[in-house]
Order: C-alpha cells, then sequence, then structure tokens
C-alpha cells in the first residue's frame, strides 16, 4: 500500500516448539517514528531480525515500498533503503569519524574499501561525511579517532554511518543501551531532529525516549502484537497496562 513504508504481513516464527513471531502486522508510514516495546524475549530482536534479512520468517510477507523482500538477503534490502543500526558494531575505532562516515559513504556508492588512500584525498567525499557528522551534531569531533569518543557520541556515530546510505526507514535496534541519562537525553534530541524525514522503526526498552520519539507504538507481548496505537492510546489501553505497562504506570 502506497501510505505504507514497510508493511508486515502475519510474519510468523519459531525457534522448535517456541512461537516467537505470532502471526505479526504492522506497517511503518513514510517519515513516521514506530516504536515496537515488549517484555525481555517478547521476540523484539528476532522481528528486526526477520525485517533487516539476518533471519527468515516461517511465514508471512514483509513488504518494502509495496515491494516484496521476504525473501531478498540482506545487503539488498539494505541496498533498497533500508537500514539497520545498533546493536551491530559498524565503528573502526582507528579511524577519524569523518573517516568511518566517508567510508560508508563511499562503499555505498559502490566502491571498494581497499582504495582507503583515495578516500582520504577525496575532498568532496570528506566534504560529504562532514555534513552527516553536522546533522547529527558531531561537527566537532569530525577529526579525532572514533575510539575516543563518548559512548553516546559512538551511538550518534553509529547513526551518521547509517544515514550515509542514503536509507528509506531505519531499523534502530535498541539505540539507547548502556547509555546513561544525559546520554539518551542527546540522542532523543538527535533523533528528533532526523524525524520526518526518515521513517523509523525503534525497538527500545528505555520508555521516556520511546513515549518521547515515537508516532506509534505497537506492544508485542509473547510474539504477538497485542495493541498499536498513539502514545496516548497506548498508554490507556488496558491490556497494555496489565500486560506489561502495569507495573510501571502504577
Ligand atoms: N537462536 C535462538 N534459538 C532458540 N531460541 C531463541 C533464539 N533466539 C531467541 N530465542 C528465544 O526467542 C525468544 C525471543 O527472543 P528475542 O531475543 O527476539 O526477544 P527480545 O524481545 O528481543 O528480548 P530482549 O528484550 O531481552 O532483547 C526468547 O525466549 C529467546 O530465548
Amino acid at each position: 500500500m502506497a501510505d505504507s513504508i514497510l508493511r508486515l504481513e502475519a510474519l510468523e516464527k519459531s525457534y522448535g516448539a517456541l512461537l516467537v513471531t505470532d502471526r505479526v502486522s504492522l506497517d511503518v508510514r513514510p517519515g513516521e517514528i514506530h516504536a515496537v516495546i515488549g517484555p525481555n524475549g517478547a521476540g523484539k530482536t528476532t522481528l528486526i531480525g526477520q525485517i533487516s534479512g539476518s533471519l527468515q520468517p516461517d511465514a508471512g510477507r514483509i513488504l518494502f515500498e509495496g515491494r516484496g523482500v521476504t525473501h531478498l538477503p540482506m545487503h539488498a534490502r539494505a541496498r533498497a533503503g533500508l537500514a539497520r543500526s545498533f546493536q551491530i558494531t559498524t565503528i573502526l575505532p582507528d579511524f577519524t569519524a569523518r573517516q568511518n562516515v566517508a567510508l560508508a559513504l563511499q562503499a555505498h556508492q559502490g566502491h571498494s574499501f581497499r582504495f582507503f588512500r583515495d578516500v582520504a584525498k577525496d575532498e568532496a567525499l570528506n566534504e560529504a561525511a562532514g555534513r552527516v557528522l553536522a546533522d547529527l551534531s558531531l561537527a566537532s569531533r569530525a577529526d579525532i579517532p572514533a575510539g575516543v569518543l563518548s559512548h553516546g557520541e559512538k551511538r550518534s556515530l553509529e547513526l551518521a554511518i547509517a544515514l550515509a546510505t542514503a536509507p528509506k526507514l531505519l531499523l534502530l535496534d535498541e539505540p539507547m543501551a548502556g547509555t546513561g541519562r544525559e546520554e539518551t537525553d542527546r540522542l532523543v534530541e538527535v533523533l528528533s531532529s532526523l524525524k520526518g524525514r526518515y521513517a523509523m522503526l525503534l525497538v527500545e526498552h528505555d520508555m521516556s525516549a520511546v513515549f518521547a520519539l515515537a508516532d506509534r507504538i505497537s506492544v508485542l507481548v509473547y510474539g504477538a502484537i497485542i495493541a498499536t496505537g498513539t502514545p496516548e492510546e497506548i498508554r490507556n489501553d488496558a491490556r497494555v497496562r496489565e500486560a506489561y505497562l502495569g507495573e510501571e504506570a502504577a
């Protein structure tokens, strides 16, 4: 359907007898931040894996911009504009932030990593990398080795690397994991500033970040979506409170 960039139709996946994705259907609209929340072990990581292509569903369909991608390999999905960030280490610590982004830009343009010397000299590429970093408030940190950035800055750099591939949809897999309150607030700000420019599917445990960012939230419990709605609707949903938010709301 034209009004959704990503659509999951009745996805199913089991590990042996354990049903981890139970007829999951959801859609992400252009420019929307759609969060998926749920208790530990609800099947969020397994769901992201099926969307990015690292895992195959047993049944159901995944449509990206109306096109079936259920059986496409990961790199083909990435090329089509489906970028996964976080929970995968993409940063080269000895290279500067700018060089990290320049390499991602170069790889996206279809060149090989082997010609790094050429990247270092490529002004257009370095300028483009600088623009991506500026977008993420990392301009002042562009020319220091990525390894010495703070944890939160590394998260922003991972995002910059994902953005260098000109994605249409960002899959954000627990971006706040392991960050302190201040860094979480900064990341929320960074993601807010990107809002509307990219569609995002956000899996996140930090409820204050989810409720600050999401346009819609889907709640996953034992592999099944029990509710989808605006933050307000989810907050007031009796089943959600009972199954998941109950203790926190109390
Ligand atoms: N490769 C696997 N083989 C067997 N069981 C698995 C495998 N991967 C995950 N599981 C099980 O599937 C269920 C869902 O796991 P998953 O990691 O997707 O949940 P999650 O919602 O991402 O959890 P968390 O919030 O703790 O990251 C869990 O019970 C987990 O133990």
